[in-house]
C-alpha cells in the first residue's frame, strides 16, 4: 500500500526526527535525493550534468532551501545553476550560501525569462508544505517565466516537494500552480500529489526517503499496489462450483442503450465470478452465450449502465434497491436515486463521473472536480454508500473507512464511451465474488486501468477492448 499523510502528520513526524539527529540532516537528504533524481533527468535528456544550464525558482521557504542545497551539488558537478529569488532577503540563508560556495550564481526576478528560456531543466522551490492558495505577485511572475519556458524549449519543471501552488492536503488548486514533469516529494506522498486536479500539475512523482515515520498517524488516502490487489482477488476454492463463487445479476442496458448491457456483461464474465445472470430486455445471449436470463438468486445487483430514464427503468431500480445482496448503482440508475440516503440492509456501491456526483450533491461539475475530496466524502455520508468518483485518477469513500482510496493505475485512453459499462460489470461481479464494496470498488479501478494500459499498447481504446484485456489484466496482477 502507499500512503498519503496530511502536512500535520508531517511536520509531526519530522519534528520527532529531527529531534534525534544533527541541524540540517533532512534538508541534506531531502537535497542530495533531490538532486540525483535531477541528475538522472538531466543524464538521460543530454548525456550528463556537466555543462547542463539548470534554473532554481527559489522562495522564502525550506522549500526553496532544498532547491538552493541541490543546485548547490549539482553545480559540484559541473552544471551552470542560477537561482532566482522570489524575495532576496527571505531566501534560505545557508542554502543560498552553499550555493555560491559551489559556483553557482544567483539573479533577480527580472532576469527569470531570460534564464528560463535558455535553461534545460527548470527546478521549482517556490512553495512546498507551507505554501497556502495560489501562487501571486513575484511567485506568479517567476511560474509564468517557467512555463512560457518550457513551452518553447520543452524544457523539464522539477517541482521539490510539490508543485507550487496547489493545497497540499486536498489536491485543491485555488489560482496559478506550477505544472511539472516530475515531482519529487521527501518523506510521504501528499494529498495533493494523489488527488486531481492537483495531481494533474505533479507529472511522475518520486519519492525520496528522508526517514520520516508515521506510527500513528492516520493516512488521508492510500493507494494499492499490485501486491494489495493481487492479495484481495477472489481465487476458486478446490471445490468450488459456480454458485459458490458467486452469481451477479445485472440490470442494465435498454431497447435504446443495448451496448451497455453486453460490455457490463463482458466484463461481469471475467470478474471472477461463477456465473451471470442478466435481467433485461437486451439480447445478450448471441454475444454472451455463457449468460443466465431473468430474475433470480444472485449475491449481488448492477443496476443503471445504458437504463435510459423511463417509467420501466425506475420499477427496474427499486427491485434492486429493495434486495438484501450488494448493489452497485451506476449512470442512469444514479440519475434515478432517490436524493435520500439509501438505508439499505446491504452495502450499496455508486459509481458518478463528476456530473452525476454533481447531479446526487445538488452542485456543479466544476465544484465537484475543484473539491474532489469533499465531494466523494459527502456522498458517501449523504446516501449512506460505498463511491467511486470516477476520473483521471478516481478516489473511493466508504461512510465505514476513515481513508480514502485513490486509484492512480490508469490511462486517459479510458475516457471511451462504454469504458463506465466496463468498470460497473466487474466491481459488480467482485462485490458477487464477496469482496467489501470498498475492496471491490479498489480492485475494479486498477483492473480496469490495467486492462486500459495493455489495450493502450495497440492504439486507441475502445471499451471492448478493454472487456478482451481483463483477463490478461487480472492474470498480470495474479502472477
Ligand atoms: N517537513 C519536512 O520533513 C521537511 C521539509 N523540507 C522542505 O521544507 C518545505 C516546507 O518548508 P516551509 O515550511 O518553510 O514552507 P515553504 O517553503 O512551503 O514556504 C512557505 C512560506 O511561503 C510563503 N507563502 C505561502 N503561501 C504563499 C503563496 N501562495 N504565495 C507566496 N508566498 C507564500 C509564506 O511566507 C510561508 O511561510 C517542504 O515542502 C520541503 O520542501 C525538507 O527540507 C525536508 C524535511
Ligand atoms: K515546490
Amino acid at each position: 500500500m502507499r500512503y498519503a499523510y496530511d502536512v500535520a502528520s508531517v511536520r509531526a513526524a519530522e519534528q520527532e526526527l529531527m529531534a534525534r539527529l544533527p541541524d540540517g540532516t533532512l534538508m541534506a537528504r531531502a537535497a542530495a535525493g533531490l538532486a540525483s533524481v535531477t541528475a538522472a533527468i538531466l543524464g538521460q535528456a543530454r548525456g550528463g550534468v556537466y555543462g547542463a544550464r539548470v534554473l532554481l525558482l527559489v522562495g522564502v521557504g525550506d522549500n526553496g532551501g532544498d532547491a538552493l542545497y541541490a543546485g548547490a551539488l549539482l553545480a559540484r558537478r559541473g552544471a551552470a545553476v542560477h537561482a532566482v529569488l522570489a524575495d532576496p532577503d527571505r531566501a534560505h540563508a545557508a542554502g543560498l550560501a552553499a550555493l555560491r560556495g559551489a559556483g553557482g550564481r544567483v539573479a533577480g526576478p527580472g532576469d527569470a525569462r531570460t534564464l528560463a528560456g535558455r535553461a534545460d531543466l527548470i527546478m521549482d522551490g517556490l512553495l512546498g508544505i507551507g505554501g497556502r492558495g495560489g501562487l501571486r505577485g513575484v511567485f506568479a511572475e517567476l511560474a509564468e517565466a517557467a512555463h512560457a519556458a518550457v513551452e518553447a524549449t520543452g524544457a523539464p519543471i522539477v517541482a521539490v516537494d510539490l508543485p507550487s501552488g496547489v493545497d497540499a492536503d486536498t489536491g485543491e488548486v485555488a489560482g496559478l500552480a506550477i505544472r511539472a514533469a516530475v515531482t519529487v516529494t521527501f518523506g510521504t506522498f501528499k494529498p495533493g500529489l494523489l488527488i486531481d486536479p492537483a495531481a494533474g500539475h505533479a507529472g511522475i512523482v518520486e519519492l525520496v526517503d528522508i526517514g520520516l515515520d508515521f506510527p500513528e498517524a492516520r493516512p488521508v488516502a492510500e493507494v494499492l499496489q499490485e501486491s494489495d490487489v493481487r492479495a484481495l482477488l477472489p481465487e476458486p476454492a478446490r471445490l468450488a462450483q459456480k454458485y459458490s463463487r458467486g452469481v451477479v445479476g445485472l440490470a442494465v442496458g435498454s431497447e435504446r442503450y443495448p451496448g451497455a448491457a453486453l460490455l457490463a456483461t463482458g466484463a461481469a464474465l471475467r470478474s471472477g465470478v461463477g456465473a451471470v445472470r442478466y435481467d433485461g430486455p437486451v439480447e445478450v445471449v448471441g454475444t454472451h452465450p455463457e449468460v443466465l436470463l431473468g430474475d433470480g438468486r444472485v449475491q449481488a445487483w448492477v443496476v443503471g449502465s445504458g437504463l435510459g430514464q423511463s417509467e420501466e427503468a425506475r420499477r427496474r431500480l427499486s427491485r434492486v434497491l429493495e434486495s438484501d445482496v450488494p448493489v452497485l448503482v451506476d449512470a442512469d440508475g444514479l440519475r434515478l436515486l432517490p436524493k435520500e440516503s439509501l438505508k439499505r440492509s446491504a452495502p450499496t456501491l455508486l459509481t458518478p463521473h463528476s456530473g452525476e456526483a454533481a447531479a446526487l450533491l445538488g452542485s456543479s461539475a466544476e465544484e465537484v472536480d475543484s473539491g474532489r475530496i469533499q465531494a466523494v466524502r459527502a456522498l458517501a455520508r449523504d446516501y449512506d454508500a460505498a463511491v467511486l468518483l470516477k476520473g483521471p485518477f478516481s478516489l473511493i469513500a466508504d461512510p465505514l473507512a476513515p481513508g480514502l482510496r485513490v486509484n492512480t493505475h490508469a490511462t486517459a485512453y479510458l475516457a471511451t464511451a462504454g469504458s463506465g459499462d466496463v468498470l460497473a460489470g466487474l466491481a459488480g461481479g467482485l462485490l458477487a465474488g464477496g469482496l467489501s464494496a470498498l475492496d471491490a470498488a479498489s480492485v475494479a479501478a486498477y483492473l480496469h486501468g490495467s486492462a486500459g494500459l495493455l489495450a493502450a499498447r495497440s492504439g486507441p481504446v475502445a471499451a471492448s477492448d478493454l472487456v478482451a484485456a481483463l483477463s490478461a489484466a487480472w492474470q498480470n496482477v495474479a502472477g
